[in-house]
Parts: C-alpha cells; sequence; structure tokens
C-alpha cells in the first residue's frame, strides 16, 4: 500500500480561515484576541517557534507581544513578569517557551499561569479538566493532532492507538484525547519491552519520541495511520520527524510528513485557544 500524505499545512490554513473569521467577529464586540510569548534566554529553534507563533497572530488579526528576558533572570523575576500579564486585560493567552533555563522550577512557572490565559493547556487545571471532559484549554499539539483526523474523516472510536512518547506536552495528553474520543490506548516508552510488538497491533500510530527514523517499516502494521510529531534535525541538518517516512509510507494507509504535518497543526491550535480565551473573557466579566 502507499501511504496517503495528510497535508497538515492545508488543513492548518483552511483551520485558520475560519479563525480569522471568529477573530474579526470577536473584534466588532470590542475584544481583539491577544497572545503574550516568553522566551527565556536564546535558543535557536525556539526562536524560530516563536517567529512563527507571531506572524500566525498577526495573520489572523490577533495581538502578539513578544516579551524576551534573559537567560540569566531569576525565577522570581520570570514569576512577577507573568502575574503582570496575568492582570493584563489585553493578554488572553500567556505561553512560555519551553524548555526553559535549568535553574527556573519548570513546574512553579507553569502554575503561576492563570488558567483562564494558560492557551498551552499545560496547566494542572486544564489537564485535570481535560481527563474528566470539561471544557479546558487542551494542549495545541495533541488537539492539533485530533483536528488532522477529523478532517481527513479518519474515525477513532474503537480504533486501537498507540503512543510512543509519554512527555506532559505531548504523549500523556494525546493518549488521553483519544480515550475521550473512545479509543484504546496503549503508551510506550523507553523501559517498554518488545516495543514493535505493541506498534504492530496499532490502527492509529503516534511517534512521540524525538529520534530520527526511529519508527520503521517493521514498527507499522500494513494500512495503520501514522502520525510523526517528531520535530529532528538529521546529520545533513535538515528537519525530520521520528518516522522513516520513504519506507513506512509504502506500507501505511495515512501519514503525516515533517515538515508540513503536526506542526503548522500546533500554531493552529494554538490561535485556536487564544480565540476562545478571548471569547470567555466576554462571558467572565
Ligand atoms: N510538532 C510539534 O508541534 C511538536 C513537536 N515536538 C517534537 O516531538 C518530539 C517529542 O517531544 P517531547 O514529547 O517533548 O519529548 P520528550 O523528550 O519529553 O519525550 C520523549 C518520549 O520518548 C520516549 N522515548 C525515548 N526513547 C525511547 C525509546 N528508545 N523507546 C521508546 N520510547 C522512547 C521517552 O520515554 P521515557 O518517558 O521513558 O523517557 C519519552 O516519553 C520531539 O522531537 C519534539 O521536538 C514537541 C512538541 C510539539
Ligand atoms: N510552551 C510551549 N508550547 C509549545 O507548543 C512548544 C514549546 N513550548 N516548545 C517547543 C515545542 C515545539 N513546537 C512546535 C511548534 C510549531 C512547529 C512548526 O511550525 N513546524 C513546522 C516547520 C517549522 C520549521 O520550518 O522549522 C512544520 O513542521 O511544518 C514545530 C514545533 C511547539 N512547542
Amino acid at each position: 500500500m502507499t501511504a496517503t500524505i495528510i497535508n497538515g499545512k492545508e488543513i492548518a490554513e483552511k483551520k485558520r480561515m475560519e479563525i480569522a473569521e471568529e477573530v474579526s467577529k470577536l473584534k466588532k464586540l470590542g475584544v481583539t484576541p491577544g497572545l503574550a510569548v516568553i522566551l527565556v534566554g536564546n535558543n535557536h529553534a525556539s526562536r524560530t517557534y516563536v517567529t512563527n507563533k507571531e506572524k500566525a497572530c498577526k495573520e489572523l488579526g490577533m495581538n502578539s507581544v513578544l516579551i524576551e528576558l534573559p537567560e540569566e533572570i531569576s525565577e522570581q523575576e520570570l514569576l512577577s513578569k507573568i502575574e503582570e500579564l496575568n492582570m493584563d486585560d489585553q493578554i488572553h493567552g500567556i505561553l512560555v517557551q519551553l524548555p526553559i533555563p535549568k535553574h527556573i522550577d519548570e513546574k512553579k512557572v507553569i502554575e503561576s499561569i492563570s488558567p483562564f490565559k494558560d492557551v498551552d493547556g499545560f496547566h494542572p487545571i486544564n489537564i485535570g479538566r481535560m481527563m474528566t471532559g470539561q471544557n479546558a484549554f487542551l494542549p495545541c499539539t495533541p488537539y492539533g493532532i485530533m483536528v488532522l483526523l477529523e478532517e481527513t474523516g479518519i474515525s477513532v472510536a474503537g480504533k486501537h492507538v498507540v503512543v510512543v512518547g509519554r512527555s506532559n506536552i505531548v504523549g500523556k495528553p494525546v493518549g488521553q484525547l483519544f480515550l475521550n474520543q473512545h479509543a484504546t490506548v496503549t503508551y510506550c516508552h523507553s523501559k517498554t519491552k518488545d516495543l514493535k510488538g505493541h506498534t504492530n497491533q496499532a490502527d492509529i500510530l503516534i511517534a512521540a519520541v524525538g529520534i530520527p527514523n526511529f519508527i520503521t517499516a517493521e514498527h507499522v502494521k500494513e494500512g495503520a495511520v501514522v502520525i510523526d510529531v517528531g520535530i529532528n534535525r538529521n546529520e545533513a541538518g535538515k528537519l525530520c520527524g521520528d518516522v522513516a517516512f520513504a519506507e513506512v509510507s509504502e506500507k501505511a494507509g495515512y501519514i503525516t510528513p515533517v515538515p508540513k504535518g503536526v506542526g503548522p497543526m500546533t500554531i493552529t491550535m494554538l490561535m485556536f485557544n487564544t480565540l476562545k480565551s478571548a471569547a470567555e473573557s466576554l462571558n467572565r466579566n
């Protein structure tokens, strides 16, 4: 079988047009969604993502502010900046670009963001709300994956989903979203025995590992849906995912490429969450 390539960029653009329309409606009510992105230090990759996020905001008619802080900033100074943004009526979403320097406690930082402005969906309140099926900000990459499948017409209920990776930002929440949509979910990680035995059972396989070419044709069942979350650089410095694309696309039914797969959806769902936050702020005031 030759896999159908899921065009994440195209689906992201379609969704962004819908978001832009909602933004303009909200503006007529006097509210312009505003996103604050905090970048600590000078990580090259982080800078690229942050630039993409700002560009997307502008395209959709939203406000964005980039707050660049030096690597050496103290935890207390960062927390004060977040508190200032928590109080700012013009700001509906706050994102602290990860990773942050080691001397700052990441958990403390995430928990200091108002759950009402936590557009990353990383705050324990939003994670708990997601787990119990309540209204919540859903984490952008997992949410983007669900939208990709929905837009492609791939049903989830009853499917066996195998997630490779269990990070708090991708692996764990993506499995939870699939469970919420009635899939049967298996998590694999670095201590998993017989990884191939598990991945070969997958109707839908999610690769969120961070290692180039980690998932090969041998891991994949004929006709499976393969979602590649990885954003890595290969030896040649080229952007690549976790999946050996050429060989796996000979065997899978559907596959997402890198770039132009999951990545553009992550940013789109961030825009969606910022819009959602701005719309909900109207009802609170
Ligand atoms: N497209 C997008 O929008 C985004 C892409 N990414 C990309 O996704 C990838 C994963 O990111 P993230 O979840 O943050 O990464 P982490 O490094 O936090 O997590 C990696 C996971 O992979 C597991 N793992 C590592 N080695 C193996 C192995 N040999 N066998 C099985 N499992 C293994 C780890 O297991 P253990 O828990 O046991 O250590 C861990 O759970 C990265 O390439 C990242 O750049 C991330 C966010 C957004
Ligand atoms: N608080 C926080 N929230 C995040 O959502 C977050 C984060 N920290 N830290 C880093 C990861 C990574 N991430 C990506 C977003 C977009 C692309 C993306 O747009 N990728 C494009 C191409 C990018 C390129 O050309 O370099 C694509 O795959 O087509 C990738 C990766 C968000 N993350």
